[in-house]
């Protein structure tokens, strides 16, 4: 396909264990600044396709364009570098380090234009920390050990330290498993801000959540696209409810 404006491009993307197909054919875009959440039930190969895009799994037919270069022969540590982020459901944050420390440690390295001025990059990179704190509601927190975080926060370092690297696209699975109701709400606010500059791809069962924060929702059923488009459409869609919503 030529180049086009989608952020994230993926066509007759395959990928099969065994001859089995987890993803199958399966053509989706993802335009810049949205907010898409893919649901669906267990095994339906939602994980799958975040292995696919960050490069954890290679596929087996297909194409993922991401701004329009080709992911799919990449590894996983050039497609971080391409912009790519990814957030997996455990958090790996390092638990004896400052939530400050955290954050400053995921700032990329050489990104700075000052190059080996030290002065101006520990400048540039604290001004990064502090911004990206008050993004994640952790500005209170900066001199905590991050162990003695809350389960939520712990997920928001998670997230802070992907935006360190500002990612063109942010993806995140299951964010608000095992979160309270309040720690759910911030989570959507806190997508929703950052969704305003990059584009965010979640894999996510809570369906109060989903209605929260999806711009547009995609559902999986056995690798393929059962049905596509916003919240409140695809819920009252008779396929959905019947291998999805209604269990
Ligand atoms: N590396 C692999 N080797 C063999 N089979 C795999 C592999 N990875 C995934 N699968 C299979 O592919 C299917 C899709 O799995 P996947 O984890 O993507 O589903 P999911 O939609 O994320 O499910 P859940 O909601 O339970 O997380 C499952 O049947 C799974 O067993």
């Amino acid at each position: 396909m030529s180049n086009t404006d989608f952020v994230l491009a993926i066509e007759d993307l395959t990928v099969s264990f065994d001859g089995f197909k987890a993803v199958d054919n399966l053509t989706m875009y993802i335009d810049r600044n949205e907010l898409r959440v893919v649901i669906g039930p267990n095994g339906a190969g939602k994980t799958t396709v975040l292995d696919l895009i960050c490069g954890k799994t290679k596929s087996t037919n297909g194409s993922i364009k991401f701004m329009n270069k080709e992911l799919t022969k990449l590894s996983e540590h050039e497609i971080v570098r391409e912009g790519v982020g990814r957030k997996f459901q455990t958090p790996s944050i390092y638990e004896n380090l400052s939530v400050y420390q955290n954050l400053e440690v995921s700032y990329p390295k050489g990104r700075s234009v000052w190059g080996s001025l030290f002065f101006k990059r520990t400048a540039e990179v604290k001004e990064q920390v502090f911004k990206i704190a008050e993004e994640i509601m952790l500005t209170n927190f900066l001199d905590m050990e991050a162990a003695l975080l809350s389960h939520g926060q712990k997920q928001w370092l998670e997230i802070g330290m992907l935006l360190m690297q500002d990612p063109q696209l942010l993806m995140l699975d299951e964010p608000v498993a095992g979160m309270s109701a309040k720690e759910r709400d911030q989570t959507a606010e806190l997508l929703n801000k950052i969704s305003n500059n990059r584009s965010v791809l979640v894999i996510e069962h809570d369906m109060e959540f989903v209605k929260k924060i999806a711009h547009k929702v995609t559902v999986l059923h056995q690798g393929k696209i059962l049905a596509e488009g916003p919240m409140d459409q695809v819920q009252e869609d008779e396929k959905v409810i019947e291998v999805y919503l209604g269990h």
